[in-house]
């Protein structure tokens, strides 16, 4: 790949004006960060990410230079699979995109995060009618022709095939590989996360290249450098602290002194709930941030075991 040109080195970007500029949610900085932001698909859900870790992305009327509201943070929207090369090169600094695209380009990028969105399967998938009654490619091959698989990840699929001692060749797709076979190809090699569009297509999933979902990637330089990693570490530490505020609601409860051990060995929470005293000894008020997905279970179980008035609500970060 050739190295971008060199540009100047990313500016103090919160002039007055801007938004965040000199706000309390601004991480202090010495070092400038060079931020990529994915454009297309991963947009927003990244976007959201971060307005709800009190960053805000002001995409504006400066097209694909958003400002930011972090200090001394300049950045750029890009295709993911540019993000993961521009890393690469050490053009950025920081950066979203799938996981997928950094093991297709084999670049040695240091994950800071992984954000859980946008979470697809790498399939090698086959038309239904060239597979035999065990839904396998069939063995003996489609007399002796070379098979062809259609995919925009050219390296992943090449691997795969080698791996799968397949006699194929790669076929460069640019987007809807889906409508390759069987003209044009035999299997592909993509990605599927409802899938939908390989039914569309009548294709059936016969592999499992690997998993993906957005991740948050520094370069090497910028994750060895002590100043822009103390600074990545705090960016991770809001983004975390919004992941986990999703998957976590806040429970408050009324229990009496004679039930609040039964109520609490019960309570899953990040450490050890808080207890406070009840006016007049009557008895205590318990409060935990529970995991969402245990909430229909626990509830009936809480009151069962004496719990009341309980309290449950949303909360919007939460740092450990
Ligand atoms: N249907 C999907 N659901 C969730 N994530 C997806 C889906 N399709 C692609 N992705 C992810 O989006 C990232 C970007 O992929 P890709 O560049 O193909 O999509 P895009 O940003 O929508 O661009 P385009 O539409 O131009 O192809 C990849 O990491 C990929 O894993
Ligand atoms: O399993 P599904 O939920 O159907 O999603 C998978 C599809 O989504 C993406 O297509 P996209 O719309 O980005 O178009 P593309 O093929 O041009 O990349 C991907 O390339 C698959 O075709």
């Amino acid at each position: 790949m050739t190295p971008p040109t060199a540009r100047p080195q990313a500016t103090a970007d919160a002039r007055p004006g801007d938004p965040g500029a000199g706000s309390p949610s601004s991480i202090p900085s010495s070092a400038a960060l060079r931020l990529a932001l994915p454009k297309g698909r991963l947009q927003a859900g990244i976007l959201e990410l971060l307005d709800e870790a009190g960053i805000r992305v002001d995409l504006g009327d400066r097209a694909y230079r958003p400002s930011v509201s972090l200090e001394n943070t300049e950045a750029k929207l890009l295709k993911p699979q540019n993000v993961v090369e521009m890393l690469d090169a050490g053009a950025r600094d920081v950066g979203f995109a799938g996981a997928d695209w950094a093991i297709e380009k084999r670049a040695p990028l240091v994950e800071l995060l992984d954000t859980g969105l946008n979470p697809v399967r790498i399939v090698a998938a086959a038309p239904m009618e060239l597979l035999d009654a065990d839904g396998k490619l069939p063995e003996r091959g489609l007399g002796g022709r070379r098979l062809v698989v259609a995919s925009e990840y050219v390296e992943l699929a090449e691997r795969w095939v080698e791996r799968s001692s397949l006699d194929a060749t790669v076929l460069r797709t640019y987007g809807a590989t889906e409508v390759f076979p069987p003209e044009d190809a035999d299997l592909i090699v993509d990605n599927t996360s409802t899938g939908s569009t390989l039914r569309a297509n009548g294709l059936v999933i016969i592999d499992e290249v690997l998993r993906s979902s957005t991740r948050l990637f520094a370069s090497q330089d910028a994750a060895a450098d002590p100043a822009k990693r103390a600074r990545l570490d705090q960016l991770v530490m809001l983004l975390v602290s919004v992941l986990d505020a999703r998957s976590r609601v806040m429970l408050e409860l009324n229990v009496g002194a004679g039930d609040l051990d039964a109520v609490l060995d019960v309570l899953p929470c990040m450490r050890q709930p808080t207890i406070s005293t009840l006016r007049g000894e009557a008895g205590f008020a318990v409060r935990a941030a529970v995991p969402r997905k245990d909430i229909a279970a626990l509830v009936p179980r809480l009151k069962e075991l004496g719990g009341a008035d309980i309290c449950i609500s949303n909360v919007s970060q939460l740092v450990s």
